[in-house]
């Protein structure tokens, strides 16, 4: 049985994830004996096909999965905070209210930390809208300012932007940069979207069947724009893209 361990022992890392094992009844390993550790402050994303338990490793390392099989252990910080594709608002909350939902700091402190989490989103005199008067990318922010209030030490992220069109996908992904330059979480999150995964991290993993098929550090991840020198954007694309699978639709091939 892997242990969810709350805080770390004596590794660097903040992340350690050993011989992880998943399967669902009698069926092959969805994850099968995973090794992956991540840096305090290092931002993996996590890339593969459709089924190849991306969303079930960001589960387990979420607590959210009680039935993690095997010798595998699984070590996250303390504070672990959670972004989905769909921003999982009450609709019946207002904007802060779904923000300091759940906060463990006095209800004072925590909306002060919800204001100050809305305006680092942009949101700032926000507070009292309702969800659905929102868009889809302001609601993928109170999702952020959700997450960061809490002031997490790790990060997951499913597919976040996934669901935004591309013009605000791209604002999302100036915002995510912005706020990762002030606060320091360590990051894992799982994309479809080659680019995106190189741009934002500082190391990419291919997942195939339950295993790391392939592990890139990308080109430094400074802030600069990878237009300022496409070679080795270009290059990690295609070796990821190779990695991904030959019958990947190569209509989809960016955005599996
Ligand atoms: N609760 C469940 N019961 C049975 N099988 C499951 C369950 N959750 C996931 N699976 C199976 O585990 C495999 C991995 O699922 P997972 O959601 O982790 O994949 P993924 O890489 O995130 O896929 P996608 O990119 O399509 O979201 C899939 O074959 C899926 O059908």
């Amino acid at each position: 049985m892997a242990a969810h361990a709350g805080g770390l022992s004596t590794t660097a890392a903040a992340v350690v994830v050993r011989d992880l094992v998943r399967s669902y009844g009698t069926g092959a390993g969805v994850l099968d004996g995973l090794d992956l550790e991540i840096a305090a402050g290092e931002f993996v994303a996590i890339l593969g096909r459709s089924g190849s338990g991306k969303s079930t490793l960001l589960r387990a390392l979420a607590g959210l999965d009680h039935d993690v099989r095997g010798s595998g252990r699984v070590e996250v910080p303390r504070n672990v905070s959670v972004v989905f594709q769909d921003s999982r608002l009450l609709p019946w909350a207002r904007v802060l209210d779904n923000v300091v939902l759940g906060h463990e700091a006095p209800p004072a402190r925590a909306r002060e930390a919800g204001r100050a989490a809305l305006a680092e989103v942009g949101l700032a005199g926000r507070e009292r809208a309702w969800p659905n008067e929102l868009s889809g990318g302001e609601q993928q922010r109170v999702s952020l300012a959700r997450s960061l209030a809490r002031s997490p030490e790790l990060l997951l992220a499913d597919e976040p932007f996934g669901a935004l069109d591309a013009l605000t996908r791209l604002r999302m992904h100036d915002l995510l940069r912005d706020l990762l330059r002030r606060h320091h979480p360590s990051v894992l999150m799982v994309t479809h979207d080659v680019d995106e995964a190189i741009v934002l991290a500082d190391r990419v993993v291919v997942l195939d069947a339950g295993r790391i098929a392939l592990e890139r550090r990308t080109p430094a991840r400074d802030g600069s724009r990878p237009t300022a020198d496409p070679g080795p954007h270009r290059t990690l694309r295609a070796e990821l893209l190779e990695a991904l699978g030959p019958d990947t639709d190569p209509a989809r091939k960016d955005t599996l």
